[in-house]
């Protein structure tokens, strides 16, 4: 029978990271830790320092046990939704840098073709480029 799972972006999991409230991402999966964080034998700091990232090989480098990994499925409430950037800023920022660029560059030839000596300009570019 088919499942529902939950999907979360890194953004909406990476807000869940004080002691209140703690959830960290493991092998595309998403745990809620809260409850869990006083009873870690490894100290509350270590989980809190895994959120807002993919906290995988923090969590393998422990060298945790089977029954820590079993008890780990325990705490999960969903899956990570690949298909949303990791940092959707980024990827909005970026897309806007290269809209800026090229603006800048339409921007720039137009200057050159506008000033009176522009074609002057062109023709010796185009001399240099494709000596006679
Ligand atoms: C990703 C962040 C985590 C880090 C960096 C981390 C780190 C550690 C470390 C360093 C220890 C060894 C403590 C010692 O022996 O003094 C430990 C033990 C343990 N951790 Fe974690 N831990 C993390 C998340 C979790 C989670 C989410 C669970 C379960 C829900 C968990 C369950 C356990 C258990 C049961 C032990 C006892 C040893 C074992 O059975 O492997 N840990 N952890």
């Amino acid at each position: 029978m088919p499942t529902l799972t939950k999907l979360y972006t890194m953004q909406e999991a990476s807000q869940h990271n004080t002691k209140d409230d703690c959830w960290i991402v493991i092998d595309g999966k998403v745990y809620d830790v809260t409850s869990y964080l006083d009873e870690h034998p490894g100290g509350d700091d270590v989980v809190l320092e895994s959120t807002g990232k993919d906290a995988t090989d923090d969590f393998e480098d422990a060298g945790h046990s089977k029954s820590a990994k079993e008890l780990l499925q325990s705490f999960c409430i969903g899956e990570l939704d690949t298909a949303s950037p990791i940092i959707p800023e980024l990827e909005i920022s970026s897309k806007r840098e290269a809209v800026k660029y090229s603006e800048k560059l339409m921007d720039l030839t137009k200057q050159i073709l506008d000033h009176p000596r522009g074609n002057c300009w062109h023709l010796c570019v185009g001399w240099f480029l494709i000596p006679a």
